[in-house]
């Protein structure tokens, strides 16, 4: 089905051209204000079912309101509490049991409204839900714009470790409101900013260049804004159309993640390490790494630093506040990765920066003294 016509002349929109279930990502500002028109040619009937979280659903379930009475389409909502916690088991049965109460039907769409903790929990929900529902991700994060309302990537965290239960399934139309960035808190924003950054460092070099220049100035400026979330979403899309269920090039987009999932782990999924600050201290070990191995320059892991620095983000684990684990209870940590293959761990490293690659025989005594490092800087700090 097509999306309307625009009406506002910068709204952009890219494919995930998956055959038969390409789907559009419709990217501009003031999107949440005409959802019901985006969404209405989507719907069998003129009822959606929201799930969303307490703080998004504050600052925005009116207007997702307001737009679908416009089109005349009802609007059930079910608000869970913000946070990582919130991606569990006992969550996501709260959302599917309520999905059944209010008798969400098979050709019914799901809408997760909200940053990717809302996205992965109600994707999944959707996708279990009478073995299958639609869902539409209406992201409300940075991180959730440029990276994980993409892809159909969907689950929950187990006590084990982050992601552990999931299911892949698309959803039907992701709208990126670029406008709701503006409300975010500075924190959060940066957080985001480890996704965006992360397509430069593993495969666009020109991209990552033009984030050193423009980067500072995203969360001011829509134009700019519009252009690194669409140039993010680009990115993304071709990965997964070439391989959707990570068989291959779509690991790339795990750089820095398996040092990431062992942090949080670790930080207990707590406010003392967002995802996406674990996705930036992750990607600069692995340019160390990728360094220490002898497979780019020392400068290439530097630069790294140097930019996510210049943007007032947490580039090292000294930048983490309480206590870690040692080098080698962190590898045990990432014992879990989805990645491993015959119980090897398996890193995504760089040749340089937009050069990365999945690689199966890292070094892991490289790996351990890169983490021993880390954690001395820690001391010393
Ligand atoms: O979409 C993907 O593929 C990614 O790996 C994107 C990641 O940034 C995202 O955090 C994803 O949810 C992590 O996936 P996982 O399979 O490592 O849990």
């Amino acid at each position: 089905m097509n999306a309307p016509p625009d009406t506002a002349a910068d709204v952009r929109t890219v494919t995930v051209d998956l055959p038969g279930r390409a789907y559009p990502i419709r990217i501009g500002a003031g999107l949440i204000a005409r959802a019901g028109a985006e969404i209405a040619p989507f719907l069998a009937r003129r009822r959606v079912f929201v799930l969303t979280d307490e703080t998004v659903a504050g600052h925005h379930l009116e207007t997702f309101r307001a737009a679908c009475a416009a089109e005349d389409i009802a609007v059930e909502a079910l608000a869970l509490p913000a946070g990582e916690a919130t991606k569990g088991w006992p969550q996501l049965q709260r959302a599917v049991e309520w999905l059944l109460e209010a008798r969400a039907e098979r050709r019914d769409l799901v809408v997760a409204l909200g940053g990717g903790v809302i996205g992965d929990l109600a994707g999944f929900a959707a996708a279990i839900l009478r073995r299958g529902v639609g869902f539409v991700q209406v992201p409300t994060t940075l991180l959730a714009q440029v990276d994980s309302s993409v892809g159909g990537k969907t689950g929950i965290n187990s006590p084990r470790g982050k992601n552990l239960i999931g299911a892949f399934h698309q959803p039907r139309l992701v709208l990126a409101d670029v406008a709701v960035l503006e409300t975010l808190a500075a924190r959060d924003f940066l957080a985001g900013y480890g996704e965006v950054v992360k397509y430069g460092l593993l495969g666009d070099a020109d991209f990552f260049a033009w984030l050193e220049q423009a980067g500072p100035t995203l969360a001011g400026d829509r134009d700019a804004r519009l252009r690194a979330v669409e140039h993010s979403c680009r990115m993304k899309a071709g990965i997964v159309l070439r391989d959707e269920t990570e068989q291959g090039e779509r690991a790339l987009l795990n750089l820095g993640h398996t040092f990431c999932h062992a942090l949080e782990a670790a930080t207990g999924y707590s406010d003392r390490l967002l995802h996406g600050e674990g996705v930036a201290v992750g990607c600069a070990l692995a340019f160390e790494v990728s360094a220490r191995m002898g497979l780019c320059s020392q400068e290439e892991p530097s630069r790294v630093r140097a930019h996510l620095r210049a943007m007032g983000m947490k580039t090292d684990l000294a930048d983490i506040p309480g206590d870690l684990p040692d080098a080698d209870a962190l590898l045990e940590l990432m014992a879990q990765d989805k990645k491993v293959q015959d119980g090897r761990l398996t890193f995504i490293l760089a040749r340089g920066i937009g050069r990365a690659f999945v690689a199966g025989d890292a070094d892991l005594d490289v790996v351990r003294g890169v983490l021993r490092d880390a954690l001395a800087q820690r001391k010393r700090a």
